[in-house]
């Protein structure tokens, strides 16, 4: 149950935006994936499920090459999107949870099972009738969270989940995150700024020009990341 880059190398034109990473991410770990703006975070994790092709290099996920099975690394890694809004399919929040367990072809009652229980672990349990657009962003975040885990991914991939949140919707959020990775979710969370999640974090890992400069546990990590722009807890 890894994630496992080898000199992974991505290139948009002449802009070498991953540059020879190679990463283990294990089985139950809580990583954070830090870094400047263009220092690369978004598109090396949307190599983890195959949303993008490595120029140069591998990309693993549970042991199997992504490039050879998209599908299982799509299924083993639940992404959540920068921006929730844009990754929304239906208008109301039980539709939009149940979609992809849908497109998975399950019985009703596996989808309304696992409806239930992605709605529960982000507490948000009997709002399932609710129109999305009529959500708090905090809340939006966390029904696009339900929606990964209900295709009960191995991985939980976060492109900055806390962007745009006030304090007590970021707290909500976090307490999620807490509990699925008590629970044994593996989860990468990607942002710019250390001080939400420095509590929580097993590991922090920073990419400069695409480039991974510091692989340390969190403490050792606050002392080093001011110097690529991300932001430490005071
Ligand atoms: N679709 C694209 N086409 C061309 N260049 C791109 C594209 N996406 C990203 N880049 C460039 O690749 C580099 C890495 O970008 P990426 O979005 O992965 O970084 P990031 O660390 O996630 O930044 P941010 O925090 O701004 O999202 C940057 O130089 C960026 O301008």
């Amino acid at each position: 149950m890894t994630i496992s880059t080898d000199s992974l190398t991505h290139r948009y034109g002449d802009t070498v935006a991953i540059d020879e990473v190679s990463l283990e991410i294990e089985a139950g770990e809580f990583v954070v994936l830090a870094g400047a703006n263009g220092s690369g975070k978004t598109t090396l994790v949307r190599h983890f499920n195959g949303l993008l092709e490595p120029d140069t290099g591998d990309i693993a996920v549970n042991g199997q090459p992504v490039s050879e099975n998209p599908v299982a690394a799509r299924t083993a890694v639940g992404m959540v999107f920068q921006d929730p809004r844009d990754q929304f399919v239906a208008a109301t929040v039980g539709a939009d949870v149940a979609f992809g367990p849908e497109n998975l072809g399950l019985p009703r009652a596996e989808i309304d099972d696992r409806v239930a229980d992605a709605l529960d672990a982000v507490n948000l349990r009997g709002r399932r009738n609710e129109r999305i657009d009529e959500l708090s962003g905090g809340e939006q975040e966390r029904v696009a969270i339900a929606g990964a885990l209900a295709m009960h991914p191995d991985h939980l991939v976060l492109d900055e989940p806390f962007t745009g949140l006030d304090a007590p919707a970021r707290n909500a959020v976090m307490d999620r995150l807490t509990a699925l990775h008590g629970n044994g979710t593996s989860i990468v969370v990607v942002t710019h700024d250390l001080r939400d999640v420095q509590t929580l974090a097993d590991r922090v890992v920073v990419l400069s020009d695409g480039r991974v400069v510091v692989d340390e546990t969190p403490e050792q990590a606050v002392e080093q990341v001011e110097q690529y722009d991300v932001r430490a807890p005071e």
